[in-house]
């Protein structure tokens, strides 16, 4: 189960967070190239104006956006530019109170940096980054010694609650947004696997080898080669089932399957791929390993009595052993312990080929 697990959570199995890392990309790269070129537009206009610091903040932040997308495209490293530009857009923001802006209307700009710091950082980060970004902004304002710009009491108070509006919205939106998420990414989760498990036995199912495994098997060889497969088929089941009904039939499948659980490694896989045949998958194994994993069931099996009522009763499978050294001989291999399984029936079964 925890192989099965594994090989579902991979993340190119993962939707949700990769349609998120694209959200983020596009609030980077707006961010960057469109606020930058904002940035630039006006900086030039107050070129010449008597407000030296305004175009060194503007031009200095446009130019550090740039860089740092341009950084982003080289690194692909979008956590470490989403941070980079979050610190920006507070330096940004606190520079530009501080000096006051185009006829003091630096406060009008600072409203769309709470949702580019949610946009960026996701919730608990830009939440507590928004906290920080007011802390000084109420100290900045409040003391007015501290900075070049002159707002007006009113204005500053009106300011911080209507800026604390946004931040909360904000905050609620991406909050439930986020759990939005998390909510579908854990039913995709169970859906995915449902699809890929049997009902009865909780073994992964065909759909699980073919939709997933082999996927996985082609993408990452070096976790898995070389594999070992192992075919098996329960003995004479029709006559079990035609003798002691159809449910003692389950609950022998429901415990062969839990022998498999008891006998096998965390990464190995077991399938149930038909009525009462079954393939076992144990990566990185070698023939002669996989041998003596089948031989160990096959004993355990025939030593056991599964059905509770029927302590005599004992029943046996039969199984076939086959190497698989890369993804494209997956198939290949398959039949070839199918074939080896075949044999062991052949030659009496309750054995090993
Ligand atoms: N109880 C139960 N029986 C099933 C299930 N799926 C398939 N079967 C039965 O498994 C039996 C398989 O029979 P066969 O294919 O003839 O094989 P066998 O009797 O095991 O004979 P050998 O494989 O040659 O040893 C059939 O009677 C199916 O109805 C299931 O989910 N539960």
């Amino acid at each position: 189960m925890a192989a099965l697990h594994a090989v579902l959570q991979r993340p190119n199995n993962r939707q949700a967070q990769k349609i998120d890392e694209r959200r983020r990309r596009y609030i980077l790269a707006f961010v960057s190239y469109i606020t930058s070129a904002v940035m630039f537009i006006y900086g030039f206009k107050n070129l010449y104006s008597e407000q030296v610091l305004l175009p060194v903040i503007l031009f200095g932040t446009g130019l550090a956006f740039l860089l740092n997308i341009l950084w982003f495209h080289l690194s692909r490293n979008l956590q470490r530019a989403c941070v980079i530009e979050a610190v920006l857009v507070g330096g940004f923001v606190l520079s530009l109170v501080y000096q006051g802006g185009f006829n003091n209307t630096a406060l009008y700009w600072v409203f769309p940096f709470p949702a580019i710091l949610f946009g960026l950082l996701g919730v608990r980060i830009a939440l507590l980054s928004n906290a920080l970004l007011v802390l000084m902004l109420c100290i900045m304002l409040f003391i007015p010694d501290l900075i070049l710009a002159q707002y007006k009491d009113a204005e500053a108070s009106r300011f911080i609650a209507s800026l604390l509006i946004v931040i909360i919205v904000c905050w609620i939106n991406d909050h439930y947004r986020e759990r939005s998420h998390q909510a579908m990414d854990l039913l995709q989760q169970s859906k995915e696997m449902q699809a890929n498990t049997d009902a009865l036995t909780e073994l992964a199912n065909r759909r699980f080898i073919d939709a997933s495994l082999l996927p996985s098997l082609a993408l990452q060889p070096a976790q898995f080669f070389p594999l070992s497969l192992i075919m098996c088929d329960i003995d004479h089941f029709k006559q079990l089932n035609d003798r002691f009904g159809h449910d003692a039939g389950d609950d022998v499948l429901k415990a062969v399957a839990q022998l498999f659980r008891k006998c096998l490694r965390q990464h190995d896989f077991a399938c149930r791929t038909g009525g009462e045949e079954f393939l076992l998958i144990l990566p990185h194994t070698n023939s002669a390993d996989a041998f003596l994993v089948a031989e160990k069931i096959r004993s355990q099996l025939a030593q056991q009595a599964l059905l509770a009522n029927q302590p005599e009763y004992h029943i046996t499978a039969s199984f076939g052993v086959a190497l698989c050294d890369n993804a494209e001989d997956f198939t290949q291999a398959v039949k070839h312990a199918d074939e080896q399984m075949y044999l062991s029936k052949r030659n009496g079964r309750n054995q090993v080929n």
